[in-house]
């Protein structure tokens, strides 16, 4: 399969080009950077670690995506619809892990995605994608006695919160309890805030250092509490998600995927 890593030299863009490589079947034709990058012109397996393999970073995406059969997008939104576009234009799959989307970029990529199959995921990991299913059940089984608080913890450097795994967890808790997660959701605390309501459910976004990504689900009820907890510890765990999430999608028809439709996790 003919793929495009986006975001090339962003620290997902480098792990991915290196998983592409070493995947049976997959082949690296296209490495896509934003307009103006240091990395334009640079080899994208110099800029991996892992030698020559004369593809060279570029910023000019339409004659890459005519030659490609996917597309692994890792950026930042803006960069994603657009790239939405383009795939939809060309009929290759687009796999999408960039997160902190608005519901208006939401809506474009669902338009898109009546052209091309599109997998999105807030995390492309098998432990999350399990975590989320384990968070379903836990909340399905237990009432609203039991108060659900969502912790992450990521690198100093990322830009969005709360993260789109906490989100995720978030929706799938929201679905255990058959309730709608924007009516419960609550956004960090502040000041005087008052008791806790009955059903909340709350996000806390932790930055700092150098930490891939760790989320805890919290189920705190009366006198007992169930945590349920992921640590990313390898950024390689997301790119082997995405791969396999691009193979998984050649010659799907188009439609808006998840990582739990790619896992046979979906109920
Ligand atoms: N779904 C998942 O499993 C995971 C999702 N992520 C998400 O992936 C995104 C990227 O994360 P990182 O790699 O850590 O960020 P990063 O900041 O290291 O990389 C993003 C790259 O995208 C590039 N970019 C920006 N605009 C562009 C454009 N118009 N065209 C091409 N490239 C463009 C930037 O120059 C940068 O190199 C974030 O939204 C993050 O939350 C990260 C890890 C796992
Ligand atoms: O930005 C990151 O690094 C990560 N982003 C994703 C998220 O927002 O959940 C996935 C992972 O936790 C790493």
């Amino acid at each position: 399969m003919r793929l495009i890593v986006t975001g090339a030299s962003g620290r997902m863009g480098r792990e991915l080009i290196r998983t592409v490589v070493e995947t049976d079947g997959a082949v690296l034709v296209g490495a896509i950077e934003r307009d103006g990058a240091a990395e334009i012109g640079a080899d994208a397996g110099e800029l991996a670690g892992i030698g020559h393999l004369g593809v060279p970073v570029t910023d000019d995406a339409l004659p890459v995506f005519a030659r490609a059969d996917g597309v692994i997008d890792f950026t930042v939104p803006v960069a994603t619809v657009a790239f939405a576009e383009l795939a939809a234009q060309a009929r290759i799959a687009h796999i999408v892990g960039t997160t902190g989307l608005s519901e208006d970029d939401d809506a474009k990529l669902a338009a898109a995605a009546r052209h091309a199959a599109v997998v999105r995921s807030g995390n492309m990991s098998l432990g999350v994608n399990l975590l989320a299913a384990l968070a379903k059940k836990v909340a399905a089984a237990l009432d609203p006695d039991f108060d659900i608080e969502i912790v992450e913890m990521h690198h100093r450097n990322k830009v969005d919160a709360p993260s789109g795994t906490a989100l995720m967890l978030g929706e799938a808790a929201a679905e255990g309890r058959e309730v709608a997660l924007d009516q419960h959701a609550v956004w960090t605390r502040h000041g005087q805030t008052g008791a806790r309501k009955r059903g909340d459910i709350g996000f806390q976004a932790l930055r700092g250092g150098t930490v891939v990504g760790e989320h805890t689900v919290i189920f705190a009820g009366p006198h007992e509490r169930i945590e349920l907890s992921h640590r990313a510890e390898d950024r390689g765990i997301f790119s082997r998600g995405a791969i396999k999430a691009v193979l998984w999608a050649r010659g799907r028809k188009p439609g808006l995927y998840s990582m739990a439709d790619v896992l046979g996790l979906s109920d």
